[in-house]
């Protein structure tokens, strides 16, 4: 029987969508408003959903007080009050849409869970724009 266990966090970041290899009118043609070279930012809202087994001893799929650490460190610690494009090295080169930020948060935190643990992360990047990922 699996059960899944999910926390809610949040970050604030600012971000830029644009490629710097294309040049400023396509890529204003591409991503408008979002592709302002001064940034812009979000109230990005995240929920991380773990689905496994039930272990018989604790009752526990895992620890909330762990999946809380994991997300703080992996997440907010390394998200909350930056700028992604620059100060956050997975997207110097990667472009940092909701779906390559999920993207990278799932990764991140995939990788400090149990493996026999199943992940889904949803972003929400505004209150109504939201993106979600499970690793397939
Ligand atoms: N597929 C994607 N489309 C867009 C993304 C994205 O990451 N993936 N991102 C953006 C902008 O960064 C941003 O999300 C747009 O924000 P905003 O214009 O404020 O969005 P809304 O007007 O829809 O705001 P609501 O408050 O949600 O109405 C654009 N596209
Ligand atoms: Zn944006």
């Amino acid at each position: 029987m699996k059960v899944t266990v999910s926390r809610k966090a949040h970050f604030n970041a600012a971000h830029r969508l644009y490629r710097k290899d294309w040049s400023f009118e396509k890529n204003d043609a591409t991503f408008g408003k979002c592709n302002n070279p001064n940034f812009h930012g979000h109230n990005y809202e995240l929920i991380a959903s773990v689905t496994g087994e039930i272990d018989p001893e604790t009752g526990y799929v895992i620890d909330m007080k762990v999946l809380k650490d994991i997300i703080k460190s992996e997440v907010e610690d390394a998200f909350d009050h930056k700028n992604l494009n620059i100060e956050v090295p997975e997207f110097k080169d990667l472009n940092p849409t909701a779906e390559n930020i999920v993207v990278v948060i799932y990764d991140k935190l995939k990788a400090k869970l149990n493996p026999d643990l199943d992940l889904e992360v949803t972003l929400y990047e505004t209150p109504r724009n939201f993106v979600s990922y499970n690793g397939n």
